[in-house]
């Protein structure tokens, strides 16, 4: 065979075939005996083994070409083993590669084409025979079917039954026919057989052409399975066609009618679509190849330009009489040999082969996801392994702390029993006839911080006043922390009334440091409170015992405070001892630190008490460093004074005054006893924190004119100018700072919002604080959260706009605002953070308001510019060139203008009603803060749980951040 087919038969890849064009031979018959007897003159000449020439140089022949090329041209001496060896049986014997194959024979009637056809399947059956004899290391399997196409229908040659054999369209193997029988060959000879039944089945009519002519056509198929006989895992298998084609002539030159005629459309029904496929895949593959327009190119869809190789042999009568459709022949043979295919080996896998092939896969992928697994083991193991490192490091810290708890507990023991506890309950009963009863001293039962927590969400501190066990709560007095909003109340009972009074609630957040204080000012006021009221402030500091600290042998039955370094602030003597007992804290530091945790603010509008100042004693040795100051610049995130090293400072934002209970009543102004003393307690006045429920007591008026405080510039002014930084100094408040902030305050307002439930059912004043828990509308959003979650987008949305609003209102910090905006984004545990925020800021607003602009307004003002000056210093150092003009043109600043930077600092954060503009201050301010990731800066990074937790410590971030309001 001819170069293009090469010599690889078979070495198509399973995967994909290799692209050959189909082989195309003529073969010139001899003329037959009619044809020399009519003396029909042969106008053919093969000049060589490839082209043939039309010899006669007729007139009308002067269009047509003279000579036509073909793969191979067999001239009419050439027997049909000639035509077998050189024109079919390279591409036919590629079925024992597993490769596809087909055999066309193709010419008008008589032209030869069984006759050609029959030699060559004959040949290659002897072939096949003689391959499988000399290849015995390989086992085959040869299957046999035959069917003609008679007037378009398919028939099974191999079956009696005449009846039409329907096409299936199968997704693997292409068109198939119906129950086409298929013969599982034994040999050659019933190969043979097979052969003749099928010549003996085949429709053959006589034709003025031929006297036989066969009037369908046929296909026989074989289909070759091999394997190796010692590896039988897969085989190859294909399938080879001899395809012997109805004669190509018009019906008029057979002369047929009637049946013939009838055969004759339909041959030519099925040729023509041949002619048309052939002549499509010869231009290209792109075009559509109506492969379906008749069943003969349906059946051999793959033998056309598919999965096979091609050989087609022309068969053509050199006579005259026949030189127009012999010169269709050529033509079509011509347009055949530009067809191309694309041949692969077809290897089928075996049952057991697939079953062995696909157990291999399974043990592959099964040792693969072992090594994944043993990854992921080792990487859990690691993490165990860190993990227990842990444990055993915080099982040693925790060891270590109960040592030292229960070194400092002995060590008080030992304090309290040396200072004369019994003296002091001996004192109280010769004094007052009181006895101290139920009560609970934190330090006792306080085995761990969570019991506290549990306790502080209840009564706390009860004082009894009798030895009487039936004592009733209007005999005791009662001192404890409610869950609203983490306010506490004190009540002191005294004839037929008592007093109650709202003590703020971050005083009672340290209540741990102060429980005995309280204790004993209740047991030892209980019987008195109406001459608290007239006892003088002079008559109190004289009571004031200044114990150095390191001093420890206080009389315990002075509730006396320690003053810090600077008498500054105050601590209870029973905190220093365990301060000191516990080696907690160092000393002055430590002590001071946790005095400053009761320090309380500023006071501008009096709120009644009704302990007058006979409350223990304590006093400021230093009145002009009390912390009376107005929320501005000096104050904090929440309202609070700003104070260095204040880390735990408790929310103190409320102003408050206290005065005697008929200083009230009277109008009369004797205020004093100190800031100290306000701030342990810390009463709050009516403020937007509280109802008016919360402050007043129940058996006095509210008086309508309340003396003014006199408030201490001095210490306003000196606190401005010890915590307010310059512009140079400006500090950025780190976002977990912020954070920790804001969990504080989350804590305080969750702790609330858990104890209400589990108050529900308590006494009815606890009844009266949860009814007015219930009101609040904190809670209330919080609820409407919680459990209408499809609600608070909008709740969010609202809530986002009036704080930015407040923001804007109350002047607050650029930065705070951004760490805000872009921490709370509308998650539902958010509720709780911007509702607190609002609050925040609507009593910021209101205290603003009410400072009738003073130095309040003109002091945030000033610190919100140094703000906006500092980001336009980093400006330059944060942002390139480029991104600084993109930025002004972005802002709408005229690049050519001066100041640009500061221009755009001074637009941040100004059009509050634009929230995109807001969106783009955050990510702007963020960026020039350094806050490189906004985005990641989630809440879970700083763990902003709803859940409330305890978190004792304070950080500094008030501070900080305060210092740019
Ligand atoms: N190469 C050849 N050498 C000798 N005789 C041939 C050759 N080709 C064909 N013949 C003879 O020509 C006659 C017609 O051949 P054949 O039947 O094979 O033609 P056909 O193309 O199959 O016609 P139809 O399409 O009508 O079946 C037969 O008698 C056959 O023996």
């Amino acid at each position: 065979m001819g170069s293009s087919n090469g010599d690889d038969a078979g070495n198509g890849g399973a995967g994909g075939g290799k692209e050959e064009r189909i082989y195309v031979s003529v073969r010139v018959r001899p003329l037959s005996s009619k044809e020399i007897e009519r003396k029909d003159p042969s106008d053919w000449e093969v000049i060589n083994n490839t082209t043939i020439i039309f010899k006669n140089n007729l007139p009308d022949r002067s269009m047509s070409p003279s000579a036509y090329t073909y793969d191979r041209v067999f001239d009419y001496n050439c027997d049909t083993r000639k035509v077998y060896e050189e024109g079919a049986k390279e591409i036919a014997l590629s079925v024992l590669s597993g490769i596809n194959s087909s055999i066309f024979a193709y010419g008008q009637t008589s032209s030869g084409k069984t006759y050609t056809m029959n030699g060559i399947a004959e040949y290659f059956v002897e072939d096949i025979y003689d391959y499988m004899e000399k290849h015995e290391e390989r086992e085959f399997l040869l299957k046999f079917s035959a069917m003609e196409i008679y007037n378009e229908a398919v028939r099974d040659l191999l079956s009696s039954d005449n009846s039409h054999l329907r096409l299936l369209d199968d997704p693997e193997r292409g068109t198939i026919v119906e129950k086409l029988t298929e013969e599982t060959l034994r040999d050659e000879s019933h190969l043979k057989e097979l052969l003749a039944i099928c010549e003996a089945q085949r429709q053959i009519g006589e034709t003025t052409l031929n006297e036989a002519s066969s009037r369908s056509h046929q296909i026989l198929r074989l289909t070759i399975e091999s394997s190796a006989r010692e590896f039988r895992a897969s085989s190859l298998a294909a399938t080879v066609n001899f395809v012997d084609l109805a004669g190509s002539e018009r019906a008029s030159q057979t002369l047929s009618a009637g049946t013939r005629l009838k055969e004759g459309s339909h041959i030519n029904r099925s040729l023509l679509t041949l002619g048309t496929v052939i002549r499509k895949l010869s231009n290209g593959r792109n075009a559509h190849v109506p492969y379906r327009d008749s069943k003969l190119t349906r059946i051999l869809q793959n033998s056309l330009g598919g999965n096979a190789r091609t050989a087609i042999i022309c068969t053509m009568s050199p006579a005259r009489s026949h030189i127009e459709q012999t010169r269709n022949t050529l033509l079509f043979a011509s347009c055949a040999k530009e067809v191309a295919t694309s041949a692969r080996v077809n290897v089928v896998m075996s049952d057991k082969a697939l079953v062995k092939h696909l157990q291999r896969e399974l043990a592959r992928l099964e040792d693969e996801l072992r090594y994944v697994g043993s990854i992921h083991k080792t990487t859990n193991t690691d993490e165990l392994k860190v993990k227990d490192e842990q444990i055993v490091k915080m099982g040693k810290e925790i060891k270590l702390l109960i040592q030292q708890r229960d070194l400092g507990q002995a060590q008080l023991d030992n304090l309290l029993r040396s200072i004369g506890d019994d003296q002091a309950s001996r004192r109280l009963e010769e004094t007052r006839g009181l006895s101290m009863r139920h009560i609970r001293n934190p330090f006792d039962d306080v085995h761990s911080s969570r019991h506290w927590d549990e306790s502080s969400q209840l009564s706390v501190y009860r004082a009894g006043t009798s030895e009487d066990e039936s004592l009733t709560s209007e005999a005791s007095g009662i001192c404890y922390q409610s869950p609203e909003f983490g306010i506490s109340k004190c009540r002191i009972p005294h004839s037929n009334n008592y007093y109650e009074a709202n003590l703020q609630s971050s005083a009672i957040t340290r209540l741990s440091e102060t429980s005995v204080g309280i204790e004993r000012y209740i047991a030892q006021n209980a019987s008195r409170a109406p001459e608290i009221a007239s006892e003088t402030s002079e008559d109190h500091c004289k009571e004031v015992q200044c114990i150095e600290m390191n001093d420890l042998n206080v009389n315990k039955d002075e509730f006396s405070l320690l003053l810090d370094e600077d008498c500054d602030n105050l601590i209870p003597t029973s905190f220093v001892a365990k301060a000191k007992a516990a080696q907690s804290l160092k000393h002055q530091v430590g002590v001071r630190r946790a005095c400053k945790n009761l320090v309380k603010p500023d006071i501008d509008e009096p709120t009644l008490w009704p302990f007058g100042e006979d409350f223990p004693s304590f006093r400021s040795s230093s009145p002009s460093t009390n912390l009376r100051g107005k929320p501005g610049p000096c104050s904090d995130y929440f309202g609070r004074q700003n104070l260095e090293e204040n880390n735990n400072a408790p929310y103190s934002s409320a102003k408050k005054l206290l005065i005697r209970p008929e200083d009230a009543s009277t109008g009369n102004s004797s205020i004093s006893c100190g800031s100290e003393t306000e701030a342990l307690f810390g009463l709050f006045k009516k403020s937007e924190f509280f109802s008016d429920e919360e402050v007043k007591f129940k058996d006095f008026k509210v008086p309508e004119k309340l003396p003014k405080l006199q408030h201490t510039r001095n210490c306003e002014d000196k606190l401005r100018a010890k915590h307010c930084k310059t512009p140079s100094e400006v500090d950025i408040p780190s976002i977990s700072n912020f954070v920790e902030g804001m969990k504080e305050m989350a804590q305080v307002q969750c702790q609330k919002q858990l104890s209400k439930k589990r108050e529900m059912h308590d006494t009815s004043f606890d009844n009266y604080m949860f009814e007015k828990t219930a009101r609040d509308s904190s809670t209330g959003l919080l609820i409407r959260c919680t459990e209408s979650p499809s609600q608070w987008p909008l709740e969010f949305e609202k809530l986002q706009r009036e704080i930015i609003e407040l923001w804007d209102a109350c002047i607050v910090s650029l930065i705070h605002r951004t760490y805000f905006f872009l921490l709370f984004k509308g998650e539902p545990a958010d509720s709780i953070y911007m509702e607190v925020e609002r609050r925040r800021l609507s009593f910021l607003k209101k205290m603003i308001s009410q400072d009738n602009g003073n130095d309040t307004l003109s002091s945030s003002i000033k610190n919100l510019r140094r703000e906006r000056d500092m980001l336009h210093k980093r400006m330059l150092k944060k942002l390139s060139k480029e991104e600084r003009e993109a930025l002004y043109r972005k802002w709408g600043i005229k690049l050519a203008s001066k100041q640009r930077r500061m221009q755009l600092a001074r637009l941040l954060w100004t059009n509050t009603m634009d929230m995109e503009q807001i969106r783009e201050s955050a990510l702007l301010v963020a960026k020039l803060i350094g806050l490189l990731e906004p985005e990641q800066a989630l809440k879970e990074m700083f763990g902003l749980s709803f859940t409330p937790h305890k978190t004792h410590r304070r950080s500094s971030s008030w501070k900080q951040i305060s210092s740019f309001r």
